[in-house]
């Protein structure tokens, strides 16, 4: 099993590409179901979950090819992947897949809509709380499906077709809200969501689907209506960049000083997360094509901080800044209001020297003069780059366990923190 290996001390400076989002390329490759025709995605990440996705896919019948690989010898290499769904060859999607990643699940929409039916497993994904399939189920049943939940499978069913409808989320959930966009889009008739969430990620779904000949109107807002038209056709669309990826290497920035632009972003897509930075005392700027974020000298003022669904603070932030407030100056407070079990970073960051208590969602951090290197254990996901983010200012060397985790988010992270002038390495094996 791969580990990253880093020696802090180090402070960034220079230029990181930022990739496609991951969670704006898994959906747009799921759109490729509701189609015959050929749907081609530019600057598509190359992801262990995009891998695990056309795997997925390809059970379906999706036939993919790649183009644009390696064009430069940086690390914004962002792949173009055209995907045709010519023929569905199975509508179900199966627990081998299915559980290793949680946006599997979501092919569900699609089957339905295209094909009337679908088998899904029930899915896995980050186990960063209970993570329950109901909103997607009672969304699908208000356009006409029946669904029965059998043996760790949603069996869904349409005879005749989905059929538009008013549905009111009660929480908002960015999952569903890509099901039904998908879903509502080969639908008979006009469908309303209401209280829909409102991520850039949805907005680029909808953007896509538009493209392909739907007709939605609203999506980024918490009201999204969507005539439903009777066929999709191809489309070409640009995945937008990863405002979790920017997020990420701007509070490594912040944790180590130094001064790094990060190109092929946008402020407009991570404010609030940016605002925060700001107040902790870093610089953040708009540049052409990116963001500069830098620290020369001064310390990391406390901040408090909630998690809310877009756009408020992500949730998918949180273990990262979490780390950088390891070592500001002060005691700050970070609450997890989307996930439940989002807080398995702590005891990792505790093993670098952290002061975190926790009491329910609520994390108090006490922020401490230095961090001293030891091996961690990547839990998921985020709380994996927060510790590589720690383990780029702590004294002597950090290994981080578990790479494979990162793998599933982070596109040549080693690569573009070592070309900023972090001493990390992977190790294989
Ligand atoms: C691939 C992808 O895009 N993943 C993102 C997506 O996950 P995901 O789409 O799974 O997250 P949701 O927005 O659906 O989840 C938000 C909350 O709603 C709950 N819920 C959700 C569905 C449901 O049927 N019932 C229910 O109770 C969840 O348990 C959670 O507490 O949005 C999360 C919230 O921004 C991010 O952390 C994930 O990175
Ligand atoms: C939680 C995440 O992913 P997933 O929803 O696929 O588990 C994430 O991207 O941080």
């Amino acid at each position: 099993m791969d580990r990253i290996r880093i020696r802090g001390g180090n402070e960034l400076s220079g230029t990181i590409p930022i990739s496609g989002a991951k969670n704006a390329a898994l959906p747009l490759m799921i759109a490729s179901l509701l189609t015959d025709d050929t749907l081609t995605l530019e600057n598509v990440p190359h992801l262990a979950d995009v891998e695990q996705l056309i795997r997925i896919l390809g059970n379906h019948g999706v036939d993919y090819s790649v183009t644009g690989k390696r064009l430069r010898q940086d690390a914004s290499l962002g792949r173009t992947i055209h995907f045709t769904a010519r023929n569905i060859v199975d509508t179900t999607a199966p627990y081998e897949l299915v559980s290793k990643m949680r946006a599997s699940f979501w092919v569900i929409g699609p089957l339905l809509a295209r094909m009337h039916k679908a088998k899904v497993s029930l899915p896995g994904g980050c186990a960063i709380g209970t993570r329950p399939v109901d909103l997607f189920i009672d969304g699908l049943r208000a356009l006409g499906a029946t669904i029965d939940i059998e043996a760790g499978y949603a069996i869904a069913e349409a005879k005749g077709g989905l059929v538009g409808n008013r549905f009111v989320f009660p929480k908002v959930s960015v999952g569903a809200t890509h099901v039904m966009l998908m879903a509502a889009s080969l639908a008979k008739g006009e469908t309303v969501l209401e209280n829909a969430a409102r991520e850039p990620e949805i907005a680029d779904l909808a953007g896509c689907l538009n493209a392909m000949g739907a007709k939605i109107e609203g999506a980024g807002t918490s009201t999204i209506t969507i005539q439903g038209v009777p066929i999709l056709s191809g489309a070409r669309h640009r995945v937008l960049p990863d405002r979790i990826e920017t997020g990420t290497y701007a509070m490594a920035v912040a944790m180590t000083g130094g001064d790094v632009t990060l190109t092929g972003t946008s402020v407009e897509l991570l404010q609030t997360a940016l605002g925060t930075l700001r107040h902790a005392g870093i610089t953040v700027d708009r540049v052409e094509d990116g963001i500069r974020v830098y620290r020369n000298g001064g310390g990391i003022a406390p901040v408090d901080v909630v998690t809310d669904p877009y756009p408020g603070f992500p949730t998918d932030l949180q273990a990262q800044l979490m780390a950088l407030m390891t070592c500001a100056e002060g005691t700050s407070h970070i609450t997890e209001t989307i996930f439940e079990n989002r807080f398995m970073h702590v005891q990792e960051l505790a093993r670098l020297g952290a002061k975190i208590s926790l009491s329910g969602q609520v994390a108090t951090i006490e922020g401490v003069r230095r961090l001293a290197g030891a091996p961690v254990m990547a839990t998921d996901l985020r709380a994996s780059v927060s510790l590589v983010i720690a383990g780029l200012v702590a004294e002597g060397e950090t290994t981080v366990n578990r790479v494979y985790h990162l793998d599933r988010g982070f596109e040549r992270l080693e690569e573009k923190l070592g070309a900023c002038g972090a001493d990390i390495e992977r190790i294989s094996g």
